[in-house]
């Protein structure tokens, strides 16, 4: 089952007459999440970079990683095959939505250079390098993060809001792929040991209950070899409408 994306004229959004606005369309039940972004994001470009794979700013331990978990997820063979595994990989793109209203009429200017927080700078190892991945029999997710020199925040070590976007992430992931759509109402944030800048560290959420709208996320960080916590952290994610969001109701 995929999400369907509807193409609507730019009345309903309030987005310049000329356009086409893309929305998800809540009526449907919710599908995997990831194949929505790959949907999106092929409506704009013709080949839509995917920023979770290695590039050359990736160090030893986010390969390390990487290849870990990635040797697991199932894929297609050269013969065209579906090769079994217990992991997927989860693509990830730069941008989701091309017109978004949010209760406000956002100028044209700012519709088009939209980008999401943690894939907006080109230069490759500075900011956010990560992956994701999703285990569906155990209901895991993972990321493998390796923090770039423009996160700093005490000297020589990660910022604590970048440490916090990179949970964000991973358990908001997780909590979308639970329940549909969803945003933080909640994140508690225990830091145990701070992150050297250029470490890659492992991310593992998992989904301890859910109750009506509301789902409950926990989430550890580690060195990337397991030996020392990070981070240990809880969160709450109400359920919404998309639809709601982008019209601002
Ligand atoms: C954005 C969606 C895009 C979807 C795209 C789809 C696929 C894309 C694929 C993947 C996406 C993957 C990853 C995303 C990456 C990163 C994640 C970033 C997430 C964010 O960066 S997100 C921004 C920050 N986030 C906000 O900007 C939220 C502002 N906020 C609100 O928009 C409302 O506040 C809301 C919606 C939270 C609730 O509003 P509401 O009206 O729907 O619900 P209501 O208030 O009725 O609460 C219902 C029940 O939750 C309880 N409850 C509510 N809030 C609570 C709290 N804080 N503490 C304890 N309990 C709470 C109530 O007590 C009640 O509980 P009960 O039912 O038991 O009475």
């Amino acid at each position: 089952m995929t999400r369907s994306i509807l193409p609507l004229t730019g009345r309903s959004l309030r987005a310049p007459k000329s356009s086409c606005v893309f929305i998800y369309d809540d009526s449907k039940a919710p599908p995997p999440p990831f194949s929505a972004p790959q949907g999106l994001a092929s409506g704009f470009f013709s080949k839509p970079r995917d920023f979770s794979l290695p590039n050359s700013s990736w160090g030893p331990e986010m390969m390390r990683l990487y290849e870990q978990y990635n040797s697991q997820c199932g894929e297609e063979t050269e013969g065209g095959e579906n090769r079994e595994g217990p992991w997927k990989r989860l693509p990830s793109y730069n941008r989701f939505l091309k017109y978004a209203t949010g209760g406000v009429y956002l100028s044209r200017m700012i519709h088009k250079k939209a980008r999401l927080f943690t894939r907006n700078n080109r230069d490759q190892g500075a900011t956010f390098e990560y992956v994701l991945f999703f285990n569906s029999e155990e209901d895991k997710c993972v990321g493998v993060f390796q923090a770039g020199h423009l996160l700093e925040g005490p000297p020589g070590h990660v910022h604590g809001g970048a440490i916090a976007t990179m949970i964000d992430t991973v358990i908001g992931t997780h909590a979308t792929i639970a329940c549909g759509p969803v945003l933080t109402a909640n994140l508690n944030i225990n830091y145990r040991r701070p992150i050297p800048l250029g470490n890659t560290v492992l991310l593992e959420s998992s989904v301890d209950k859910k109750e009506g709208k509301k789902v409950f996320v926990t989430c550890k960080m580690t060195s990337s070899d397991g030996s020392k916590l990070h981070t240990d952290s809880t969160a709450l994610f109400v359920s919404i409408k998309v639809s709601q969001l982008l019209l601002g109701s």
